[in-house]
């Protein structure tokens, strides 16, 4: 950022929205991105919301499940803020993005974490995930974007949050 903080853009997305606003954030902020991998890739048949025995219901139907992801940011002590994008999926966060979050030491960092969705917002995600995080983090109220939105939306988004 023009402040000299170095940014990471966390996301994971199944289907490319939230990595089309991670790119947006990414560009608007000069952060570096990193995709979060699941080590098993989701396919359509796992992620049939209307199926309950499908792969994501199973999970989501089970907040202690911890999908693994497949690959570790290489030098997570180098970034001062990281952005932490997903898709809402039954009105909170994949649970594979509680596996990222527990992965790592984000004390003194601050976390932001922001979605895509068909519509619903950010939900009781925020307390879900930000319990994943050491009491140390600074942690930014997180917002659920078009995966479309502009950059200047996104820069006046960032812009407000004081980083
Ligand atoms: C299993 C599953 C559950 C979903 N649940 C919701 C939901 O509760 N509310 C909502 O608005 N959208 C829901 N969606 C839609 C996604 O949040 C939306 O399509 C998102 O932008 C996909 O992002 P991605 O392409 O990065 O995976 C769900 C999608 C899936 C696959």
């Amino acid at each position: 950022m023009e402040n000299g903080k170095k940014i990471l853009v966390a996301y994971f997305s199944a289907s490319g929205e939230t990595e089309r606003l991670a790119r947006t954030i990414a560009s608007a902020t000069g952060g570096d991105l990193f995709e979060i991998v699941p080590e098993t890739p989701y396919t359509a048949a796992d992620l049939d919301w209307n199926d309950k025995r499908s792969r994501s219901s199973v999970e989501m139907n089970d907040p202690a499940s911890r999908p693994a992801v497949a690959s570790r940011v290489a030098d997570m002590d180098a970034y001062d803020a990281v952005f932490v994008g997903f898709p809402i999926w039954w009105y909170v966060a994949p649970t594979i993005v509680s596996t990222f979050l527990e992965a790592y030491d984000f004390s003194g960092k601050t976390v932001v974490p922001f979605a895509t969705s068909g519509g619903s917002n950010m939900g009781g995600t925020e307390a879900i995930l930000h319990a994943c995080c050491s009491p140390a983090t600074s942690w930014k109220p997180g917002r659920r974007l078009a995966s479309r939105a502009s950059e200047g939306e996104v820069r006046r988004w960032v812009e407000g949050l004081g980083l």
